[in-house]
């Protein structure tokens, strides 16, 4: 079932778009949303929220608009998770995730607690009394606390170690609230999201089931992704072949770094379907072959 989808939507800044054209289903299962630091993940993340308008296209929440949704029962349904650093530093945390709950429901804050696996004591800390990995799980109560059937997770591991990292992700695969992830960590969609979708400059370049995507990338930039990152914790990945920064400007977008290009990139290339997912690529059934 699709919870959000995103209508060739394109999002942008100061009527400048960097996010183009993209058709995106949040479907069951978990979504992963992959690329590198810069390519729209964010962006994207914050139209979903309704936080940020489409210059053109439309964001769906079952079969309305959000433009015409109800935003309240929206807000309670899709939750942000984002880096731990937005806790209020003043306040405890047992009030932080108070302040998130109705009224009648306050006492419930050691429950969520305990549902993060925090010791119901801490709620009396302020955030720096916590440690990285309590702080996230703050920040995942309270995100919990209004009953989200979404949780829309912003690198929600990036800033701790990596057995902490891994407790969280345990914790995040534990929930059963759907979830949209966004990271430039491979190795947490692999665990986390049944689908994923690949973002460069802008632009979808793949998508499909995680596991195949991982396995056997069908468009290069995906298969730069991959051989950059190969565990839990790595670096943010760089790519391979030529290291041009800029997108091109016409074109597949990727061209100037792609080692397999060909004249035939200056033509941007449509997705398509190619053993099981979409990829954006003229080269795909090359790119396959080399994987
Ligand atoms: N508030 C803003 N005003 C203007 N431009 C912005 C704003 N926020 C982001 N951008 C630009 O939009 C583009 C996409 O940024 P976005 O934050 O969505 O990328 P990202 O993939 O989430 O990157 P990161 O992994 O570093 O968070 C970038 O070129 C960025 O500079």
């Amino acid at each position: 079932m699709t919870m959000l989808r995103a209508e060739s939507v394109t999002l942008g800044y100061a009527r400048n778009p960097v996010v183009h054209d993209v058709t995106l289903d949040i479907t069951e299962g978990g979504v992963g949303l992959i690329g590198e630091s810069g390519s729209g993940k964010t962006t994207l993340a914050r139209a979903f929220l309704g936080l940020l308008t489409p210059m053109s296209g439309n964001i769906w929440y079952g079969d309305q608009t959000l433009k015409k949704s109800d935003l309240r029962k929206f807000r309670k349904d899709v939750q942000p998770v984002f880096q731990a650093e937005a806790l209020d530093p003043r306040m405890r945390v047992g009030t932080s995730i108070a302040e998130a709950l109705p009224r009648a429901a306050r006492s419930r804050v050691t429950e969520l607690l305990e549902q993060v696996g925090l010791d119901p004591d801490l709620a009396t800390r302020r955030p720096h009394q916590l440690s990285g990995g309590q702080r996230q799980r703050v920040v995942i109560a309270r995100a919990l606390a209004v009953g989200p059937r979404l949780l829309i997770l912003d690198e929600p591991t990036s800033a701790l170690d990596v057995t902490v990292q891994a407790r969280i992700l345990d914790l995040l695969a534990s929930l059963d609230t759907e979830r949209l992830l966004i990271t430039h960590n491979l190795a947490v969609v692999e665990r986390l999201c049944r689908t994923s979708h690949v973002l460069f400059a802008g632009r979808v370049v793949e998508s499909g089931p995680t596991g195949d995507l991982l396995a056997a990338p069908a468009h290069p930039y995906t298969l730069a992704l991959r051989d950059a990152v190969p565990k839990l914790g790595g670096d943010p990945p760089q790519a391979k072949g030529r290291t041009e920064a800029v997108p091109a400007a016409t074109g597949c977008a990727y061209r100037l770094r792609c080692p397999l290009a060909v004249p035939e990139c200056e033509r941007p290339p449509a997705p398509r379907d190619v053993q099981g997912r979409q990829v954006a690529c003229h080269r795909a059934e090359d790119v396959l072959g080399v994987t």
